[in-house]
């Protein structure tokens, strides 16, 4: 494994100034990272209307989540469901928020062709700085005049080479060598990046025994590279606790430091809420998850969705930590999606947060 170099760390932030937004200063606030419209919606095999996006994407920036990972510019030969992000884009910078709080939108991207496409919609309407200079809020929400939102891309590889060769048809070690011009750019035009390190914890192709190591030296040369963030995913929901613990204990041996970490989760084994907690207790703030537990990767066969959005904040909530997130607010987005689509809403706490709210109303 590379050895994870200070000096070199500390060269590169002088290289390209990081915005460090994500550490969480309290340590009883969990970041949550709704990535819904993205993972939840990706696997879907009925074309989803873009309008039904939009409007998903505006309702969760309604329940007090403050990044909401929009859409995706990959190839629409390979994930025709995320073909029309770029319109999703179009109308998260030209809209009025609806928030009254600042959110953070991520766009996920492989190669330099879909950093174009972002850029495309994105230069069109920005001003050369991360934040677009964000309409006047609508009347009611209760946004500050002048808060603006921002946008941050996400790169994606994986810790094996099975992996990475069906998800973006090319070695792990090219995958990296597609992300340096991406980092160069938007270092340049001031955009964070985040990366996903998928199969952390069991690949489909290649088992459940990934090696920890492996995932730690893919997160150092990201760390590297000038990503700001590293969510670490479970893929194929094969983590299990000590699993966790494991590899969190060897990323912390390579030098990562827990807020340039996000935990991404799911639940395929039934695993996330319990794997989540030993991320907690290891000092992870920030948690990748889907509203209504929506998701499912296309080149992770049999994984099932994201842990749901709502099962952590009530649990997080539960410990007496805080999400800023509405639990009814967010339980009825988790409802009116899951309808929309066609699907059952696997989010327990959100289908009895539902049950109760209709027993006061009776
Ligand atoms: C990486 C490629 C493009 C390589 O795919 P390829 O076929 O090797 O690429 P190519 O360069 O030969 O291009 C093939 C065609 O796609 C076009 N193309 C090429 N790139 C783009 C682009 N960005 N946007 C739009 N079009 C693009 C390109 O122009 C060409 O069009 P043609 O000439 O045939 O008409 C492909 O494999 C791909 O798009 N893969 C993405 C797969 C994906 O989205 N997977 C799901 C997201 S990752 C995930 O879900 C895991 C995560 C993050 O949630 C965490 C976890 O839980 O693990």
């Amino acid at each position: 494994m590379s050895k994870f170099s200070c000096l070199r760390i500390a060269r590169l932030a002088a290289r390209y100034p990081v915005r460090r937004t994500y550490a969480t200063t309290s340590s009883d606030f969990v970041r949550i990272v709704e990535v819904g419209p993205r993972d939840g919606l990706q696997n879907e095999k009925q074309s989803i209307p873009v309008a039904t996006k939009i409007e998903l994407v505006n309702k969760l920036a309604q329940t007090g989540l403050k990044t909401i990972e929009a859409g995706s510019f990959v190839s629409p030969k390979w994930v025709p469901q995320m073909a029309n992000s770029s319109q999703i884009l179009e109308h998260v910078l030209a809209a009025p928020p609806t928030s009254p709080h600042a959110v953070t939108y991520q766009w996920l991207l492989p190669n330099v062709r879909g950093l174009d496409n972002f850029l495309s919609v994105w230069e069109a309407k920005a001003t050369g700085k991360s934040d677009y200079p964000t309409p006047p809020p609508s009347p009611g929400s209760g946004q500050t005049p002048g808060t603006t939102n921002s946008h941050e891309l996400s790169i994606f590889t994986a810790a094996t080479e099975t992996f990475t060769q069906k998800n973006t048809n090319c070695s792990i070690a090219e995958s990296l060598r597609r992300f340096e011009p991406i980092m160069t750019r938007a270092k340049e035009m001031g955009l964070n990046v985040r990366a996903y390190i998928s199969v952390a914890l069991g690949c489909p192709y290649e088992g459940p025994n990934v090696d920890p190591h492996k995932v730690a030296e893919l997160a150092v040369s990201l760390l590297e590279m000038g990503a700001d963030e590293i969510s670490v995913a479970d893929t194929t929901g094969m983590g299990t606790a000590p699993k966790t613990a494991e590899l969190l204990k060897t990323l912390s041996a390579a030098g990562i430091e827990k807020s340039d970490l996000a935990l991404h989760f799911h639940d395929t084994y039934g695993q996330a809420l319990v794997n989540s907690l030993v991320s907690l207790e290891h000092g992870i703030r920030t948690f990748d998850s889907a509203v209504a537990g929506l998701g499912g990767c296309p080149f992770s066969p049999g994984a099932t969705g994201n842990v749901a959005s709502e099962d952590l904040v009530h649990c997080f909530h539960s410990l007496g930590l805080k999400t800023g997130v509405d639990m009814e607010k967010l339980s009825e987005v988790g409802q009116w999606i899951s309808y929309e689509i066609g699907r059952p809403n696997e989010s327990r706490a959100g289908n009895a947060t539902m049950a109760q709210m209709a027993k006061r109303k009776a």
